[in-house]
């Protein structure tokens, strides 16, 4: 059965804490981002960790080889259970990184962030982009080649990566939304289902959780939708 991540995305620690009483067993691994890091550091991993709750560490690491693999260094110390990576680092980057994870944690490296369309990669890389899918194989492919463990992508990809990559990678997949529900700021959106359904093994799911009036309710919901789709995967 798939995994449920929900990423505490809060403005800091006593936040972030209520999120994870109020939800608690009910989800499986909690993610630690940019914003709940760079305002709380640390120490917010060591007390989920004291929780005994599943860490990942969502830093989306990309500088030059040394330096990442550094950084992968120090959150292994940290005992975080996942951690990402850019794939647009490149082999020497990704190699670093696996390098240093040395097994103590396990690394993601992210394709194509949800939030962006073909436009706006078109836009970023400077050549007409007609195929998304075909640009987080791409990357997938080289990040599953320099040892990464596993990919983070929309849900519109996973079938295609399952297919192509096969069983072992670890296949994550935020912008996840309930049927009807609003996309914020996400591009490549999908439910629950449909991401189980197409092979993901750990959803991220957050504002449709997170920012729900009833959020336990909203919680129940998307744990229905991944039952259907495991139902319909089999
Ligand atoms: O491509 C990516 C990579 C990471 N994220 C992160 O996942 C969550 C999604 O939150 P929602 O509220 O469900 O949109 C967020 O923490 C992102 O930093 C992503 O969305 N897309």
């Amino acid at each position: 059965m798939a995994e449920l991540i929900v990423p505490l995305d809060q403005p800091g620690i006593d936040d972030a804490l209520r999120l994870v009483d109020e939800l608690g067993d009910g989800v499986d691994f909690y993610k630690v981002g940019l914003e709940l890091f760079t305002r709380a550091g640390p120490e917010v991993v060591r007390l989920l960790k004291e929780r005994g709750r599943k860490v990942f560490l969502d830093l989306k690491l990309l500088d030059i080889p040394n330096t990442v693999a550094g950084a992968v260094r120090a959150a292994a110390a940290l005992e975080v259970d996942l951690l990402t990576v850019h794939a647009t680092g490149g082999t020497a980057m990704l190699e670093a990184a696996a390098q240093a994870s040395a097994g103590r944690v396990r690394l993601l490296a992210v394709t194509v962030l949800t939030s962006f369309s073909s436009d706006e990669l078109a836009e970023v890389w400077s050549r007409p982009v007609d195929d998304v899918a075909a640009e987080v194989e791409r990357l997938g492919a080289l990040a599953r080649r320099c040892g990464i463990d596993g990919l983070v992508s929309s849900a519109h990809e996973v079938a295609a990566l399952r297919a192509a990559l096969g069983p072992e990678a670890i296949l994550v997949t935020p912008g996840i939304r309930l049927a009807g529900g609003a996309a914020h700021d996400q591009t490549r959106i999908a439910t629950p289902e449909r991401a189980v359904r197409d092979g993901a093994d750990h959803l991220v799911v957050g504002r449709a959780i997170t920012a729900a009036a009833d959020r336990r309710e909203a919680l129940r919901q998307v744990r229905a939708s991944m039952r259907a789709g495991a139902g319909a995967a089999e």
